[in-house]
């Protein structure tokens, strides 16, 4: 049970080393905060905030692994090569894809409620 707290301890502390030395990762929990707000605003069904939920999950986990490939190839190759350029463009496209479909996900999911509050029908 102690290695498993403790296991938990370094996968938070690896959570807040990314929230501390990457912007993009205080973005998309930012970000998250803002949905999750509409959602209880909204009153969204169980299906899409299992949708939305999912999605904060996988672009948020995408940015700590991202965060992960930049530190080991920073570490692996402090000189300029272009495999360390393919390892970190690679990863950020990773983030990139899932947050351009989490942000389809959103504008379905947010914006059929938001056009009937904006119009009021
Ligand atoms: N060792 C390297 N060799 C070749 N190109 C590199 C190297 N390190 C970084 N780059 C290039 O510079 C870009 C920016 O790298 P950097 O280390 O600043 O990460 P980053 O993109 O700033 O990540 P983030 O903005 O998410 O913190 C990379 O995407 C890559 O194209």
């Amino acid at each position: 049970m102690r290695a498993y707290l403790r296991s938990f301890t370094y996968a938070l502390s690896g959570i807040r080393f990314a929230l501390k030395s990457e912007r993009n990762m205080r973005f998309h929990c930012g970000a998250a905060v803002v949905v999750i707000a509409l959602g209880l605003w909204l009153s969204i069904t169980v299906t899409e905030w299992c949708l939305i939920l999912l999605s904060i999950a996988l672009v948020m986990s995408l940015e700590l692994v991202n965060t992960a490939i930049e530190q080991t190839v920073n570490l692996a190759s402090p000189n300029q090569h272009p495999v360390a350029k393919a390892a970190k463009d690679v990863a950020a496209g990773a983030v990139t894809l899932a947050a351009f479909f989490a942000s389809i996900i959103g504008l379905i999911v947010f914006g059929p409620p938001l056009w009937r509050f904006v119009t009021g029908s």
